[in-house]
């Protein structure tokens, strides 16, 4: 089925991917590796990563290509996460640079420039194809630890059909005992811990103090007293407890931020807490958009225990989801809320 099939595997110079693509080249497909040039600096995925990966496309016999997107990288994501802290909101990059740069510009390089449509990352995430529905499927990695479906909700039906997950059935020892059989330089590399443009800052808050300026403001409660002052609002994020350096009887959550007034809005844990929200820019994946209110599990951040909801269809590609189980603490806005049917993702949006 794979013999012979040209395909691309998407290189960051960690151990994943280099055993995705390992992988794919066992299984028949005749596999180039790229990697994005994504930024200058330290990050895993920057200089060492082009390196790290090179090394890997020479172990197992492949070309090596490196896409210069720096600029694009520029423009679409550190511009996105810049301008949502600014506004107020907690951004996901990493869900729009799997979209527009790993399933974006580097799969139109390899269709344009190589004429190679197949494109393998190192993601812990299972796709296919459901003939019942005519439409592809995409599902949490049998590895719950690891599972990245979450941030790939947001990929097209045609993404979906190009891409190839090597390690959705694997679980991270086995994908590292396969890095060191097969004697791959990487295979001892450590894990990332943080989003790539952050390790290469240091902290995110070092990342965001080189790009906003701090303006000091107020720390309010929700009736808008004045508690104490902040220092940069985007410095915070909603659900953040510790830092905020009001004294108070009860433990304080930030559970707003007002970008327009520069504010920082605190209260008690259940001034936290929503029974319902709306998402937007929604994108169904293993079903089509429903007509009607389904039930679904919903996970409103990359490490939220999935949780009961109705999903309500509005117009203008938006949804209102109604937790039915309990209230949900500190949901963000700008991050992704992503409902699931069992493991497979059946759609997701952004929290508004
Ligand atoms: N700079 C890059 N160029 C090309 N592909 C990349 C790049 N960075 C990440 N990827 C792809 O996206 C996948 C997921 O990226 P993520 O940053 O989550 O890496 P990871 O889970 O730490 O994996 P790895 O061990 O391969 O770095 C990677 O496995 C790889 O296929």
């Amino acid at each position: 089925m794979t013999a012979g099939i040209k395909l691309a595997a998407a290189l960051s110079g960690g151990v994943d991917s280099s055993v995705a693509a390992a992988l794919v080249r066992q299984q028949g497909y005749r596999v180039l590796g790229i990697t994005l040039w994504l930024m200058r600096g330290k990050g895993s995925c920057c200089s060492d990563g082009m390196k790290d990966a090179a090394r890997v496309c020479e172990q197992l016999g492949i070309a090596h290509h490196i896409v210069d997107v720096r600029e694009q990288f520029e423009e679409t994501i550190v511009d996105f996460l810049v301008t949502g802290y600014q506004q107020g909101v907690t951004p996901l990059p990493c869900s729009r640079c799997n979209k527009e740069l790993k399933f974006g510009l580097l799969l139109d390089y390899a269709r344009h420039k190589l004429g190679i449509d197949r494109l393998a990352t190192g993601h812990y995430a299972r796709n296919g194809f459901d003939p019942e529905t005519d439409r592809h499927w995409l599902a949490r990695a049998v590895d719950r630890a690891k599972d990245q479906s979450y941030f790939l909700y947001d990929l097209s039906q045609e993404q979906l059909a190009s891409a190839v997950f090597p390690l959705g059935e694997l679980t991270k020892d086995q994908t590292r005992a396969i890095a060191a059989e097969l004697g791959l330089s990487v295979a001892h590399k450590p894990e990332s811990m943080d989003l790539c443009l952050v390790e290469a800052a240091g902290s995110m808050r070092n990342f965001l103090d080189n790009h906003i300026d701090t303006r000091r403001g107020e720390i309010v409660d929700t009736a808008g007293k004045i508690l104490g002052e902040h220092d940069g609002a985007h410095h915070y994020t909603v659900g953040q407890r510790r830092g905020l350096g009001v004294a108070a009887a009860q433990p304080l959550y930030v559970v707003a931020i007002d970008a327009a007034n520069n504010r920082v809005v605190v209260g008690g844990r259940e001034e936290a807490l929503t029974h319902e929200c709306i998402a937007r820019q929604v994108n169904w994946v293993s079903i089509a958009e429903p007509t009607a209110p389904i039930q679904a599990m919903v996970q409103v951040r990359y490490r939220a225990q999935p949780v009961e909801a109705t999903i309500i269809p509005l117009p203008e590609n938006r949804v209102r989801i109604v937790f039915t189980d309990a209230p949900q603490f500190a949901i963000c806005p700008g991050q992704a809320a992503v409902w699931y049917g069992g493991d497979r993702v059946l759609g997701g949006g952004i929290i508004a």
